[in-house]
């Protein structure tokens, strides 16, 4: 192999013998060519992003380097040597670590289990005590807070995500693949990871990362390339000079259109798509996770929900679904207070919803595609004994149609989907119907541009016809593009509600991190500081629109 050399950016020179190098990998599902003939190198010190449409190949690929999968065709070269990955076990004794989309722990563990358990299937065993105390020191080494003794059940999806890199980085890893870590996590934390990302490529790490966002392959990537139905488009440039739409234009074929800058006002009689008032409610901890929220969803409104992650979003969403029940307050969707129905009191009411952990919180393992969506409009299509599978499949086919996010057929199981395409079962269930109230805990995450602009359409098309939106997101330039108003959480408390025409992403920044009092009355509602700052509360809105 040529010795090329190649500056990194710490200004030091590598060696560009890639830490990693895939020549012409080909794999094949049945019809699908999931990769053809894909060729990838990662050198010492950089940081590669691949990025491509939903389905165009890049899992499979980090699939095959990980061993997880066989390549039809194609050769593995870490370090120069040419090896054959047959396992994930295989790949970490080469160095080679990964962090999934889906993060791969026991909920029902502590961290420290979780951590001795992956080392068992190395076949390594560490004393619990010792692992705690490494833990805490790798912890401290690589900036990454992470608790030894905590339950992961009791982790938010973000801090699950910094335990698993951790446990990654632990486990000697000298090429770090990371399946789309940004997707879940919020602005703060998506500066930490790239932070602790720098600390890894200083250290001559070679960082492969999966994302979505261009923001984000220019701000962290060396090199970038481009996957499309399976093929290499562009391979490993410097994304720094290309714009967004040269870069769009690679992945999807062709360029993507804006969204249009009208908001049309919507006129409706109907009651509130959704009214919370004084709802406060518990979190899985046990502790209250939401205080004091009054808000309201009006017919033909987007209501955003920005907030750092954990600050109560998750809680907020079920809440008003009726999947979680309220400590104090009330919660009423479409004028029906929903009690303690539960989430039948939700359905019953008109609300749907897009949850935000749909692997955990809505995917059932062995059902199809047609069978999540039949599950949640059973009543319609239950016979006398049983189901009508052929009204279910109708309404399946027509759904599809009408929201044109591409859904894997009917017979997949939802399981076996990517991340990116269990979200469009998902969206398609929740925006298909004519539901009053829709709940969409961020609805683009794990989705490619195309699909994003699509999605984003959908809630402004559900809006037009008069339904209430409440979505969640940790995109604050998404919330601004589609909201009418946002209501911003900090550690459970709504601390402003602000007209997103006319907000920007100071003003949003502020009232996340605004330390609320100790009182009922949020500090950043009352009327002074929304007059000083041109923030509307939601009481002086009175839920009208902005
Ligand atoms: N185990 C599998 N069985 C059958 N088909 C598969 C399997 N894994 C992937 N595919 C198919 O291979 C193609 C590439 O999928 P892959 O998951 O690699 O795409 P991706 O770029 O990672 O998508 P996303 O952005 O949604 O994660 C898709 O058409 C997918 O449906």
């Amino acid at each position: 192999m040529s010795a090329v050399t190649a500056t990194a950016p710490d200004g030091q020179t590598a060696t560009a013998e890639p830490l990693l190098r895939v020549t012409d990998f080909t794999k094949r599902f049945g019809e699908v060519l999931a990769n053809s003939d894909v060729s990838f190198d990662v050198r010492p010190g950089e940081v590669h992003a691949l990025i491509g449409e939903n389905g165009a190949g890049k899992s499979t690929l980090l699939k095959l380097i990980y061993g997880m999968y066989k390549p039809d065709s194609g050769e593995l070269r870490v370090a120069g040597e040419q090896v054959a990955v047959g396992s994930p076990t295989q790949a970490r004794a080469l160095g080679i670590g990964m962090v999934f989309q889906d993060l791969r722990l026991v909920p029902a563990f502590t961290v420290t289990e979780n951590y001795a358990l992956a080392l068992a299937t190395s076949g390594i065993t560490i004393r619990q005590a010792e692992l705690r105390r490494r833990i805490t020191e790798a912890s401290e080494t690589y900036g990454l807070a992470v608790d030894p003794t905590a339950l992961v059940r009791h982790l938010s999806i973000g801090e699950r995500q910094r335990t698993e890199i951790l446990k990654v980085l632990m486990s000697g890893a000298r090429i770090v693949i990371l399946d789309e870590p940004t997707s879940v996590l919020a602005p703060t934390e998506v500066e930490a990871l790239f932070a602790m990302v720098n600390g890894l490529r200083a250290q001559g790490l070679g960082i492969v990362i999966v994302t979505h966002k261009l923001a984000e392959v220019r701000a962290i990537a060396d090199r970038v390339t481009v996957l499309r139905g399976g093929r290499v488009v562009l391979s490993g440039v410097d994304p720094k000079p290309m714009t967004d739409a040269e870069l769009i234009e690679a992945m999807v074929g062709q360029t993507v259109a804006a969204l249009p800058a009208e908001r049309p006002t919507v006129t409706s009689d109907a009651p509130p798509a959704l009214e919370l008032t004084d709802v406060s409610a518990l979190g899985d901890r046990g502790v209250t996770a939401l205080r004091d929220v009054t808000l309201t969803v009006n017919p033909g409104e987007i209501v955003g929900v920005a907030g750092v992650a954990g600050s109560g979003q998750r809680e907020l969403c079920e809440v008003a679904v009726g999947a979680r029940s309220v400590s104090a307050g009330t919660v009423r969707v479409n004028g029906r207070e929903l009690g303690r129905g539960g989430p039948t009191a939700g359905i019953a009411a008109g609300a749907v919803d897009v949850p935000e952990d749909p692997v955990n919180d809505a995917v059932v393992p062995t059902l199809t595609v047609l069978e999540h969506m039949a599950l949640s409009h059973l009543k319609a299509f239950l016979r006398r004994i049983g189901v009508d599978w052929r009204r279910a499949g109708k309404h399946t086919t027509d759904i599809n149609e009408k929201v044109q996010l591409r859904m894997a057929p009917a017979h997949r199981r939802v399981a076996d989907l990517s991340g990116g395409n269990i979200q469009r079962v998902m969206l398609s269930r929740a925006l298909g119907r004519e539901a009053p109230l829709v709940v969409a805990a961020y609805p683009s995450r794990g989705l490619d541009i195309a699909t994003t602009r699509r999605t984003q359409e959908l809630l402004l098309a559900r809006r037009a016809e008069g339904a209430g939106l409440l979505v969640v997101s940790e995109d604050l330039d998404e919330l601004m593009a589609v909201a009418d108003r946002i209501a911003v959480f900090c550690a459970g408390r709504l601390t402003g509600v602000v007209a997103a025409a006319t907000t920007n992403r100071q003003e949003l920044g502020a009232l996340m991190t605004a330390t609320g009092p100790a009182t009922d009355q949020p500090a950043d509602t009352t009327p002074a500081a929304a007059a000083a700052s041109g923030t509307q509360t939601d009481a002086q809105t009175g839920g009208e629109q902005s």
